[in-house]
């Protein structure tokens, strides 16, 4: 744990279930450029997040306290004579100052997280957005990771060779150490298109058509196929298209582990009976643990172990120490726990301490000299109270995104240069990454809230009644600037051929149209009970990123639950998935999957894009005809001129830099971004006191 993270509040937790083949998931993000790791572990969506949460108790733990829980977790799976395997499905850069603040990106972050064993790794989007994070993982985590980096649908242009060569290994076949399970692993990323033109990125439709995916798929020496990938586990075409591909290959006796990442929720899905797919979470938020009672194998079938069904359990653990040390405590145990004498412990476990190792304490202070180096403890303002990014909707005063659209886009984003024109800015929502948190804000906190490099670019003299309809279409629809979506509907949606609707009628269709498939439990339950069926799958949809309690009804239904609660259980997710709320047919054990009892955080649907009205008289007379600036992100160059064009307006093929004039001496500039924005207002808003402290 970080000096100035706040210790774990002790809570009382659900156990988790053990079985002969156990997971750890993360999916972290970090950023990277040196050397490298180790292998062993499961992660969630990590964004550079290692130093943990250090204003959030409930996920306080850092990357040097996971790496003492990976460790102390396969002790007792050697003790039981079971497997534990630990995989990390990408994006573990872009979201904290310990990835994002050094020069470059990544620096440190690299070397610390591959201080943890995995099992298999693989790469997220947000490793191939800029050609240097690739390049820097094929030149830096391939060769550390050797055929545990699994990458099974990208290719690189070799920043050594220029030659097209794969990322990673296409697949990795192994042998458990203590149950001798043989495992065929895969790692796939879900079908992205905004990657840099260094990489190349082949769908899965048509991977899993290719000669050496069938050649790797058939023949009798698999036992279980785990396939990791930076995808959702719900409603993605892709993994469907896999688990159909070996369902075709080998029946439906074959056990098909999925884990996924990308929409940063908690999930678990049921796909059918011996296939699951489970998500962890963001940011170091969650470690995802998942076993399976017993994989059918030949050894199993001598010993006649192979008649008794084969359960599936997960448990979403809130990443603190508090947990950690609560899980890996030695204890009885299912399968024969032995505790080993203290003088057969390894030299890094016995130090007298049940949970930490001398490494793990070691990478903690690691990172808090790399913290030290990037100056993330220098405090730029004191937030007086909390800005959301998801617990209230948009519009409400206490969401950030409101803050932007009426304060600080407004406010700043302003050039000298066109001083008196009416100018509108618009923002891709995804641009912001984390809440505004009442307290400290430095820069660490500025990389949580947002990452990103884009600057900013103009459409100058866009006809006012063009802007109106911009402005009603990002109300109303929210315009699908995120990737999966934007694959040319954007200009479809923003026509007048498209009846604009509610969001959630916009959802709808889209899901209709492009998840047809439901897992097993949805499918039989919905017949019985349509509403709580539709429901859940509205909930998951990867533009809810976590349960959306939206009514007092469903607050109450979740705590008159019987559960053993804390007095007052700390803020946090209370997950729905496959097997939570217990849907009415299930066959598998039900239970919330939460280790902690929580108290809920709300979360709310987004709108894709916001924009903030600076000066444009709109709704006033002659407003039609005035020409104002369009401002906006460069990320999302590409769909606002597409929208532009589609409402009417003679577009330029690109746009222009929009300068800046921050008042920070430095002139107006093309390079202002904004995360400098928000750092900017918040500084001038909110300073801290005259010792520099909140
Ligand atoms: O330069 C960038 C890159 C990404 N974004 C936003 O991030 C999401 C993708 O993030 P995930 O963690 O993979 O969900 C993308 O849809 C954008 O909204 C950005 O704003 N700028």
């Amino acid at each position: 744990i970080q000096p100035s993270a706040p210790p774990a509040v002790p809570a009382n937790l659900r156990e988790l279930t053990w079985g002969k083949l156990n997971f750890l998931h993360t999916t972290c993000q970090r950023n990277d450029e040196t050397d490298l790791c180790t292998d062993g572990c499961m992660e969630q969506d990590t964004h550079g997040w290692h130093s943990g949460h250090l204003q959030e108790p409930q996920y306080s733990a850092d990357w040097g306290d996971y790496y003492s829980f990976t460790m102390r977790m396969r002790e007792l799976a050697d003790r039981q004579g079971v497997d534990l395997l630990v995989v990390d499905t990408g994006d573990r850069i872009e979201g904290s100052g310990l990835s994002d603040a050094s020069d470059p990106k990544g620096k440190y972050v690299r070397e610390i997280f591959s201080a943890v064993d995995m099992d298999v790794v693989t790469i997220g989007n947000h490793e191939l957005y800029k050609e240097a994070s690739s390049a820097n993982d094929y030149l830096f985590l391939r060769p550390h990771y050797a055929d545990h980096y699994v990458v099974s649908n990208v290719d690189i242009y070799s920043p050594l060779t220029n030659a097209l060569v794969p990322m990673g290994a296409r697949f990795r076949k192994f042998t458990t150490k203590n149950t001798k399970t043989r495992i065929t692993a895969f790692a796939f990323l879900f079908d992205f298109n905004l990657n840099a033109n260094n990489t190349v990125v082949h769908p899965v439709a048509n991977v899993v058509t290719e000669q050496w995916f069938l050649d790797a798929i058939l023949g009798d020496d698999t036992d279980l196929f785990l396939i990791i990938g930076h995808t959702p586990v719900r409603f993605s075409p892709e993994f469907l298209l896999i688990l159909e591909a070996i369902r075709k290959a080998h029946g439906a006796e074959m056990p098909v582990q999925f884990f996924g990442g990308h929409t940063h929720i908690r999930d678990f899905v049921v796909y059918d009976d011996l296939s699951t797919g489970l998500e962890s979470g963001r940011y170091c938020e969650t470690v995802g643990w998942l076993s399976i009672s017993h994989i059918p194998t030949a050894a199993a079938e001598d010993k006649g172990d192979n008649n008794t069904p084969v359960l599936f359990s997960r448990t979403y653990i809130d990443f603190n120490r508090f947990s950690f040390a609560h899980h890996s405590r030695p204890r009885s145990l299912p399968f024969s726990y032995q505790p080993r004498s203290p003088s057969t412990l390894s030299p890094d476990h016995d130090h007298g301490h049940h949970f930490d190792t001398r490494s793990g304490l070691h990478l903690s202070r690691t990172i808090t000299s790399h913290r030290h180096t990037l100056h993330l403890d220098r405090i730029y303002s004191c937030i007086p109270s909390s800005y959301y990014l998801s617990r209230v909707p948009a519009t409400s005063p206490t969401s950030i995104y409101s803050l932007l659209q009426t304060r600080i886009l407004p406010d700043l984003v302003r050039s000298p240069m066109r001083r008196g024109v009416p100018t509108v800015a618009l923002i891709n929502t995804g641009s912001i990454r984390f809440d505004l948190l009442k307290g400290r804000f430095g820069e660490d906190e500025r990389w949580n809230v947002s990452p990103f490099t884009s600057n900013w670019r103009v459409v100058e003299g866009v006809p006012g009644e063009i802007v109106e309809k911009l402005a009603s279409a990002v109300e109303r629809v929210g315009g699908p600037w995120v990737e999966e979506e934007g694959r040319g509907v954007l200009a479809r949606v923003l026509g007048p051929q498209i009846p604009l609707g509610p969001l959630e009628d916009y959802y709808e269709g889209l899901r209709r149209k492009h998840f047809g498939v439901q897992s097993k439990f949805k499918s039989k339950s919905k017949s019985k009970s349509n509403n709580h069926n539709n429901h859940n799958n509205y909930l998951h949809h990867p533009h809810f990123p976590q349960l959306p309690l939206k009514t007092p009804h469903q607050y109450h239904e979740i705590h008159s639950r019987p559960q053993t609660l804390t007095p007052i259980p700390p803020p946090g997710y209370i997950t729905h998935d496959d097997l939570y709320p217990c849907p009415p047919t299930a066959n598998q054990p039900c239970s919330p999957g939460d280790d902690t009892p929580h108290t809920p955080i709300l979360s709310y649907p987004l709108p894709h894009a916001i924009l903030a009205n600076h000066s444009f008289p709109s709704h006033s007379p002659g407003a039609s005809h005035t020409p104002v600036d369009v401002v906006f992100l460069d990320f999302i160059e590409s769909y606002v001129l597409a929208a532009l064009h589609a409402l009417g307006c003679t577009v330029p093929a690109v746009s222009k830099p929009y300068k800046i004039d921050l008042d920070d001496n430095k002139g107006a500039r093309e390079d202002v971004t904004l995360t400098d924005i928000i750092v900017e207002w918040v500084r001038r808003e909110w300073a801290p006191g005259p010792d520099g402290n909140c």
